[in-house]
């Protein structure tokens, strides 16, 4: 057994009821053996031991007065995963199905995310099991406040940083940052994603999903390819499919499906990303009885919706296709189907959407697979160009943080590519990704000794 099997090995015991957590450092830890044969020092001083174990775990009661007068209760969580790079950063995400396993997947994923960056963010990821959908908007800001009371008193803009994931958009970041505010008096950067009014950074709300197509189109680039004339499928609408649809648009391509938790649809003419960008405005609107992407054919009567499993959009032929809405949504099958209507390229918005087996399958079967903790890092990069604003006390121009975000999409594609590259994995993006953003974390650990 090496090293890295060993640890896998203790993390399937010590965790066993969290599927999702060990499916993540799974992942990871198969692709780092060449490495750690590399380096022993690392196993001498018990580096992947502490890595699969987070520094720090907050979970809390979060007690909320609904508009009935009714009082509800639901868990807050906050995993501040690893440090060792800079302050804890990543999303919060608002959820029925959030518990503590789910929460240390997306914070260790995080962590290799931030460090593929090149910006100075550790990792962590928070959330709560309570479910916006159907709420008001003074439900949700009751929510938030009480969510931020007790979440406060474990941030700060130089300790851990929060932002938003599935759940949590513009509108709850808005009303975390008010209760911050009030609570601590302080004017600071203690969340990202932040309105423009108020220390938030232009294009945020664009980065992930922009990132995710400049991930793609450098890979095109290098291959003498390009997005047009591409047909690409998406799965989600929501911000990361939203401006992923956009920008692909832009670049030539024509994004043909996308799909709901109710459904999908499908525009022989191209998906109108503005009409996504109303439904998802609808749906954050504190009126959402009722709203959901079938509304996309009131707008476009020759699209057809299809009010199935948002899955169907795997069956859509496709050069390129972009799961954009959770983990565990592109599966074994859908990962045939994909392939045998010719699919030559999938690059994942979410965090961890392609199952091992679906991911094994289309690796094997010669599509160029881009795994999220590269592929979607434009988001969370972006939230660290937030910083760096709120830090200087400027406001950057929507162009100059675009262009930024492109060069460290370029970046994070080179760096997963030459680290392939140098471990003979040539094209296996998924290992490259693994290797580049474990060593910048490993050093540091090392260097900061047993802690
Ligand atoms: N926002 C960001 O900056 C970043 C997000 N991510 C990841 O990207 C993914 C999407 O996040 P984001 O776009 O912000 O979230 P949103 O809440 O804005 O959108 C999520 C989308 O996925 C759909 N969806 C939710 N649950 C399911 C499900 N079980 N099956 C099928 N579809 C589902 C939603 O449908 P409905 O509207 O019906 O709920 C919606 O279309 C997540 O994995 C997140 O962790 C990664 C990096 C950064
Ligand atoms: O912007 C951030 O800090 C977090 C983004 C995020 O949650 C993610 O990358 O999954």
């Amino acid at each position: 057994m090496t090293y890295a099997e060993r640890i896998i090995e203790q993390v399937k015991e010590k965790n066993a009821n969290e599927p999702e957590f060990i499916q993540a450092v799974t992942e990871v830890l198969e692709t780092l053996d060449p490495v750690l044969e590399k380096h022993p020092e690392y196993e001498e001083a018990g580096l992947l031991e502490r890595l699969v174990e987070p520094e720090r775990v907050i979970q809390f009661r979060v007690p909320w007065v609904d508009d009935q007068g009714k009082v509800q209760v639901n868990r807050g969580f906050r995993v501040e995963y690893n440090s060792a790079i800079g302050p804890y950063k990543g999303g919060l995400r608002f959820n029925p199905t959030v518990y503590l396993g789910m929460l240390k997947f997306l914070g260790f994923e995080q962590v290799f995310k931030n460090s593929l960056t090149t910006l100075p963010m550790g990792g962590g990821k928070g959330g709560s099991d309570f479910d916006p959908k159907g709420k008001s908007n003074n439900e949700i800001m009751h929510f938030c406040q009480s969510f931020m009371t007790e979440l406060s008193r474990h941030i700060g803009p130089d300790t851990d940083v929060p932002a938003g994931d599935l759940g949590v958009g513009g509108r709850e970041i808005g009303y975390m940052f008010g209760q911050y505010k009030r609570l601590r008096n302080e004017f600071t950067g203690v969340l990202t994603g932040k309105g423009l009014p108020f220390g938030g950074s232009l294009a945020r709300t664009e980065a992930t999903g922009y990132g995710l197509v400049y991930f793609t189109d450098e890979y095109l680039r290098c291959h003498d390819d390009s997005f047009e004339g591409k047909t690409v499928v998406v799965h989600g609408s929501g911000n990361v499919a939203i401006y992923a649809i956009q920008k692909a648009t832009q670049l030539g391509g024509k994004v043909v499906a996308c799909s709901d938790t109710k459904g999908w649809v499908y525009d022989a003419e191209g998906i109108d990303y503005k009409i996504l960008e109303n439904i998802y405005a609808a749906k954050r609107s504190g009126h959402d009885k009722g709203v959901s992407l079938a509304m996309y054919t009131d707008e476009r009567p020759n699209a057809e919706y299809h009010a199935e499993d948002g899955r169907g959009v795997w069956g859509v032929p496709c050069d390129i296709a972009l799961p954009c809405a959770r983990e565990n949504t592109l599966h074994l099958e859908d990962a045939q189907k994909l392939v045998a209507n010719g699919c030559k390229i999938v690059g994942e918005g979410a965090n961890m959407p392609t199952t091992p087996d679906a991911t094994t399958y289309l690796m094997e079967n010669g599509v160029a697979f881009f795994p999220g903790k590269a592929a979607n890092a434009g988001g969370v990069a972006t939230s660290g160009l937030e910083m760096s604003q709120n830090s200087e006390r400027l406001s950057w121009t929507f162009e100059e943080v675009d262009s930024k975000l492109q060069g460290i999409m370029k970046n994070i594609y080179h760096a997963a590519d030459d680290a392939a590259r140098e471990y003979g994995l040539e094209g296996n993006y998924v290992a490259g990704a693994n290797i580049a953003g474990f060593l910048k974390v490993a050093n540091a650990m090392m260097a900061q000794g047993i802690v």
